[in-house]
């Protein structure tokens, strides 16, 4: 079990694509997105090839496969399609997730307790081409369990309702949730992630929870880089959650 202060920034460049893919221009390019992330702190690179193609492309994944110093952590959802995609460019970190089209975003976690058998077969199946393959679900000890169970060995939980929470009570109920997900994948032998609608005002108390991974974190990096640009906005994010980290 790692209770180490240690904690990782995965920078999430799907919506750097959302901008391109609004125009069907060749800019702005989440490639060289990811090369200043790198250059500016992050550890790793997270991309989301999801089945309607809205944002990132198979273009993207593929060039990113040839250029990153880091590693990619390439988001799928469970479809032959995607699984035959992954076993051609062996990504470094596989994240199972569930998708479905009219989604918004990413609404919940995967139902892996549901699905065990299907689940098992897609990781023994990816993890064959040396992938480390990691779940994201709820922060729910029944889906944390199902996630060992099936030979994950890492778990990223989905921090969506944490970071839409809007009363004192609410928000400190979610981070609860998350805090006691993170214990329960600890005690179980995971490798523990967290991400999504994380942002610089709600990152600090989840970058602070002991034995917590890596941060995935996209869509408010996006935005702030608007304004600061993509370099300054990756480098106070990573500054926030190792600061968070280390108290
Ligand atoms: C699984 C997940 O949380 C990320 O893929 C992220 O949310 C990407 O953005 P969209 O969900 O908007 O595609
Ligand atoms: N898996 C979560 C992720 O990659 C980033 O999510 P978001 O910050 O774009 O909401």
């Amino acid at each position: 079990m790692t209770t180490s202060n240690r904690i990782l920034l995965g920078v999430n460049i799907d919506h750097v694509a959302t901008l391109r893919q609004a125009r069907g221009t060749r800019y702005p390019d989440p490639v060289k997105a990811a090369l200043d992330a790198e250059e500016a702190g992050a550890d790793g690179i997270t991309v989301h090839l999801r089945e309607d193609r809205r944002h990132i492309q198979e273009r993207d994944v593929l060039l990113l496969k040839d250029v990153l110093q880091t590693r990619m952590n390439f988001e799928m959802g469970v479809t032959e399609e995607m699984m035959v995609f992954a076993e051609r460019i062996r990504p470094a970190h596989i994240c199972l997730v569930p998708e479905t089209r009219q989604e918004l975003t990413t609404e919940g976690g995967l139902d892996v307790a549901g699905q065990e058998a299907r689940i098992k077969a897609a990781v023994e199946r990816l993890s064959k081409i040396g992938s480390e393959v990691s779940l994201f679900i709820d922060a729910d000890e029944r889906q944390i369990q199902a996630s060992r169970r099936v030979g994950a060995p890492a778990i990223e939980l989905h921090t969506g309702r944490y970071a839409d929470a809007t009363t004192p009570t609410e928000v400190a109920d979610e981070l609860q949730r998350i805090i006691d997900g993170v214990n329960c994948g600890l005690n179980e032998g995971l490798i523990v992630n967290a991400g999504h609608g994380l942002h610089y005002h709600n990152v600090e108390a989840v970058a602070a929870i002991k034995g917590i991974n890596e941060l995935n974190i996209g869509h408010a990096l996006v935005a702030h880089a608007l304004f600061v640009g993509f370099k300054g906005a990756v480098a106070e994010m990573k500054a926030l959650i190792l600061a968070a980290a280390k108290h």
